[in-house]
């Protein structure tokens, strides 16, 4: 990339003082006398024009706070993460310069903040909305645990305040055209930024923690991932050009770099850059200002990038601090005007802006405010199922939308110029067929971003590869129509671990026999004249959308609707549009699908609509057929779109194609893992000869989950889970079904039973104080799951919300997890188990049987009265789910509890009294047991009540 040299280091600020606005929301002189406010900082690392700051500085004190969640932060990539350091190092200092500093905390956000509030007894939390799904979430969480928060003294929960940095003077962010051109018509004022808030830090010892290395945050996020999620994320690190020349054989001849997520390398000394090519700033505030100050003002620098495409310099050099808000849109928006007016005499002329840098800076953030307020007004197609949500790529700002509880994943891609709404009448029908399904519109299409970049063929198979690691979180069946068959095909290529299956629909990509490998084309360069191409075809589309698309659809016309029509318009006139039609010049589908999906035919499904005016549909398929026999290739009487012309044909294809595809997939699975099983077998066989005796008492000490009276049953269970019939099971156990790994003593275990709101809870917390046993809520461990919006996220949601029983296997999985990764040998289950089912998978999983059963025993009118009073915001602390969680309480948990009195393991307890009352008769349940005893912080004398406590043995 040819950069021009920008200063290095600006000497001197070249950005005059400016008269600064009054931020809205704290026009108000009045300070809040004696009052503590917390300042969460996530994508606002500055202290420049944050109306956040400026609010909360109307506080006595104010903490300004950075959370290390893992949520937040496992989803940058390496260079942001490096870049969020610099600006996280350059705000402390900032902020210590004010007599404050900047607090960094690790852990989830709501834990964090909720301690902190109630440490410094903080009056408001400040946090700049989102409109990101799972930061969303992240920030809903924060919210629900804080109205649960009650300070002593206090009547009410601290609250939190949502600001944001208008771009526009507007009154309503949320009621603005969704068309770019209706929108300019407007002529919104773009608001001025506000000056830095100027605050007092509290008085009191407060620890700050100190600021990670780059290996330090690394190894963090590395310890909440699972294998699988760290092999993902490895994955996403090397770019598709890359792992391409790889899978072609022509890595070694080419010297490039990952396109994509290359490391930063040495930041250069003395210089707002933090990458050696020179192609990206960071640092702090003050930094990146001066830069920018330097970048407008050198307008050789954007002519320079002319040789890339006009105007894409700034998003470059730029992009990334504005994501990470060490500047803001309005404030580059204000420095660029400035400087138009100081080269023009404080003219501006009406017809554009005489420095080319001016209008890279300006149409780049006019650009992402727009496509902000798109995510920020998304609609819902159907307000009951396709909500859109809003994921973030790279900086870019993507919709996507899931629907459904169960089954596989599968993922739908659109053609060019869709998007999302194109698979209106297939998402629900498939989801409903038992999958989950996730849709997405890709960037440069639909209401999804359309930066100023290259795109290519390449870019949207990593966009695919993200989402896929990111968002869906497991390999899915991958549905792609037109050009989207074609990013599929390259993603199944490139990272087959990705793809159940691919299912192409009238897919773009050509069927070549014989086909030998042509050099790939490494240089990315918009073609000549593609611009002026990108134009006049953008004409000619907008002039014709209506008769194309009824081209596309010979069968059924009237499904190329209004709607159809009308949103391809709208997104016609979207900034950017033009750049992703040049794309159009400079595709490269030069590999064959044919070639693409070798070795993966058998998991290929062609549905091939017959009368597609673009391509030849009788020859592609003529010539599948002959190249690619394994693939299942269905011919449907429609044009280019047969999902969304006959969708009630194509639908059940496609869902008969996913019960195939994946009960074909777990045959393959179960043969490779009895292979494995006859593998292991014959190397125990041999092994058995020799050491039989050895070997027994080995078994016998590497389970330590096995009671000594159940060994040899349990070990029995064990080998026949495995369907292999002998008894040396322990070693050949599969993974996810293993035991506990071996520590010298069986663990102690107790589970604690009760209805809901029975105090099993509080109860619990007493019992770790005094004994140290290391407590595992079952709920505690599904909720966890929802705010960390894993793959059972949503689904544990919707069973929760209804007060209904996730399933076992899921419970006991997560349970399984924390048992295995703790040090602790002494554990403490609440809440489980709730059923019979729940019972007999504790069991079979994890083969070890409890030691203690406590049922607290407490009359429905106190629960409901309890978990009514209970505010800690839980979404099923309401009484029409209360009624429901006690129906399925009497009916399903009684059956348990008379299971561990006939085994005499079952104490009865009495939960109507003062906490600590009914604690009293806790206590000599575990003081009977020695293994606590050694660990019991106190030595408690037994007041065991006979009508209290009622041991059943
Ligand atoms: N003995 C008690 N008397 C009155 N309120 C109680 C008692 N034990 C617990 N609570 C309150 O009742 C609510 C439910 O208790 P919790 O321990 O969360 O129940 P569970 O875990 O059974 O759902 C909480 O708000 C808790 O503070
Ligand atoms: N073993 C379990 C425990 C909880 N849950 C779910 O989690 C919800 C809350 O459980 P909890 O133990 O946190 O709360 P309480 O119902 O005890 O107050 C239950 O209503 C179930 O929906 C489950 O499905 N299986």
């Amino acid at each position: 990339m040819a950069l021009l040299a920008l200063p290095h280091l600006i000497p001197h600020r070249l950005r005059r003082n400016h008269r600064r606005n009054q931020c809205r929301c704290c026009s108000s002189s009045a300070t809040n006398e004696g009052s503590t406010a917390v300042v969460w900082f996530k994508h606002d690392l500055r202290v420049d024009d944050h109306p956040g700051l400026l609010a909360a500085s109307k506080h006595s004190a104010v903490i300004p706070l950075y959370v290390l969640d893992r949520r937040i932060l496992s989803r940058y990539t390496t260079d942001t993460l490096e870049l969020a350091i610099i600006a996280l190092e350059d705000l402390r200092k900032t902020l210590k310069k004010q007599g404050s500093n900047l607090m960094l905390r690790y852990g989830n956000a709501e834990n964090v903040i909720a301690d902190l509030v109630k440490e410094v007894r903080a009056h408001s939390v400040f946090v700049e909305e989102e409109v990101e799904y799972h930061l969303c979430n992240v920030l809903d969480g924060v919210k629900k645990k804080l109205e649960g928060v009650y300070l002593s003294g206090e009547g009410k929960p601290p609250r939190i305040v949502f600001w944001q940095t208008p771009f526009y003077e507007s009154q309503s962010l949320t009621d603005l055209p969704q068309s770019w051109e209706e929108f300019k018509k407007l002529k919104l004022p773009i608001s001025l930024p506000v000056p830095a808030a100027r605050f007092s830090s509290p008085g009191s010892e407060l620890q700050w923690g100190s600021l990670p290395t780059l290996d330090d945050l690394k190894d963090y996020l590395k310890e909440s991932l699972c294998e699988k999620e760290n092999n993902w994320r490895e994955m996403a690190q090397a770019s598709a050009e890359r792992v391409l020349m790889e899978r072609l054989g022509n890595l070694k001849e080419s010297s490039m770099e990952p396109i994509v997520d290359g490391s930063l390398g040495k930041k250069v000394d003395n210089s707002a850059f933090v990458t050696s090519k020179r192609d990206t700033v960071g640092g702090g505030n003050e930094t990146v200002l001066n830069a920018l100050a330097g970048y407008l003002r050198c307008i050789s620098y954007e002519s320079g990038m002319l040789l890339i495409r006009p105007g894409a310099s700034f998003f470059k050099l730029f992009g990334p601090v504005l994501c990470l808000g060490i500047v803001s849109r309005r404030s580059v928006h204000y420095e660029a005007i400035e400087y138009e007016k100081e080269r023009n005499a404080g003219f501006i002329s009406p017809f554009g802006y005489s420095a080319a840098t001016v209008s890279a800076a300006t149409d780049t953030v006019r650009s992402m405010e727009w496509y902000y307020l798109l995510a920020l007004n998304r609609e819902r197609i159907d307000e009951k199922r396709l909500a859109i949500r809003i994921w973030r790529w790279k900086g870019y700002l993507i919709q996507y939308t899931v629907v459904g509880n169960e089954g596989p994943a599968v993922l739908l891609v659109h053609g060019f110029g869709a998007f999302l709404e194109h698979y209106r009448d297939n998402v629900d029908n498939i989801a409903n067929s038992k999958n989950r399904v996730w849709t997405i519109t890709v960037l440069g299409f639909g209401k999804s971003e359309k930066p100023n970049i290259i795109y290519t063929e390449l870019l949207w198979a990593e966009l695919l590869r993200d989402f896929m690691i990111e968002v869906v979180g497991e390999p899915a069946h991958c549905v792609g129509n037109s050009i989207g068959g074609y990013f599929v095909a390259l993603m199944a290529f490139l990272w087959p671990a990705l793809v159940k299956s691919v299912v192409l629909v009238n897919s773009a990509g050509n069927v070549v026999p014989g086909y030998s490998l042509l050099p790939i084309s490494r240089e990315r360069r918009v073609p000549f004249g593609a611009q002026l191409g990108a134009r006049l075809l953008l004409f000619f589309l907008q002039f014709n959308v209506k008769k194309l698309l009824k081209d596309c659809y010979p069968v059924n016309p009237a499904r190329a609707d209004d709607f159809l029509v009308t949103e391809m318009l709208r997104a016609s006139r979207d900034p950017g549009v033009v750049m992703v039609l040049e794309s159009i010049f400079g595709f490269d589908l030069s590999l064959p699908l044919n070639y693409l999906l070798k070795g993966f035919e058998e998991k290929t499904l062609v549905i091939q609509g017959m009368k597609d005016p673009i391509s030849d549909p009788q020859k592609k398929v003529a010539l599948l057929k002959e190249l690619c026999p394994a693939m299942v290739i269905k011919q449907v009487n429609a044009g280019h779109c047969p999902h969304d012309e006959i969708p009630e044909e194509v639908n059940p294809i496609i869902c008969e194609w996913i019960v195939k595809a994946t009960s074909d997939d777990q045959e393959e699975l179960k043969a490779s893992s009895s292979q494995q099983i006859c593998h292991i077998k014959e190397i125990a066989d041999k092994w058995r000869k020799k050491t039989t005796k050895k070997m027994w008492r080995r078994v016998a000490l590497l389970s330590p989950m096995i009671s000594s009276s159940s060994r040899s049953l349990t070990l029995n269970q064990a080998a026949s889970g495995l369907k292999v019939g002998e008894s040396f099971a322990t070693d050949i156990i599969k993974p996810e079904e293993r035991i506990l790994p071996p520590k010298e003593k069986a663990p102690f275990i107790t589970f604690v039973l009760g209805g809901p709101g029975s105090g099993k809870g509080t109860q619990c917390e007493k019992i770790v104080e005094t004994f140290g046993l290391q407590h595992l809520s079952a709920g505690d461990l599904l909720r966890r799951e929802i705010a960390m919006h894993t793959e059972n996220g949503d689904m544990i949601l919707n069973l929760i919300k209804d007060g209904k029983i996730v399933p076992s296997e899921v419970t006991v999985k997560l349970i399984q997890k924390e048992l295995e990764s703790s040090d602790s040998r002494k554990f403490l289950i609440d809440g489980f188990p709730r059923t019979e089912e729940n019972r007999v998978a504790f069991e079979r999983i994890i083969r070890a049987d409890p030691d203690v059963v406590l049922f607290f025993d407490c009359p429905e009118e106190e629960m409901v009265k309890r978990v009514l009073n209970r505010n800690q915001g839980r979404i099923d602390d309401n009484i029409t789910t209360m009624k429901k969680r006690l129906k399925i309480f009497n009916a399903l948990n009684r059956p348990v509890i008379d299971y561990y009195k006939n085994k005499g393991k079952l104490y009865t307890i009495n939960a109507v009294g003062t906490v600590d009352d009914i604690f009293q008769h806790v206590l000599p349940i575990f003081n009977s047991f020695e293994q606590l005893k050694e660990s019991s912080h106190v030595n408690p004398q037994s007041h065991l009540g006979p009508s209290l406590v009622e041991n059943s043995s």
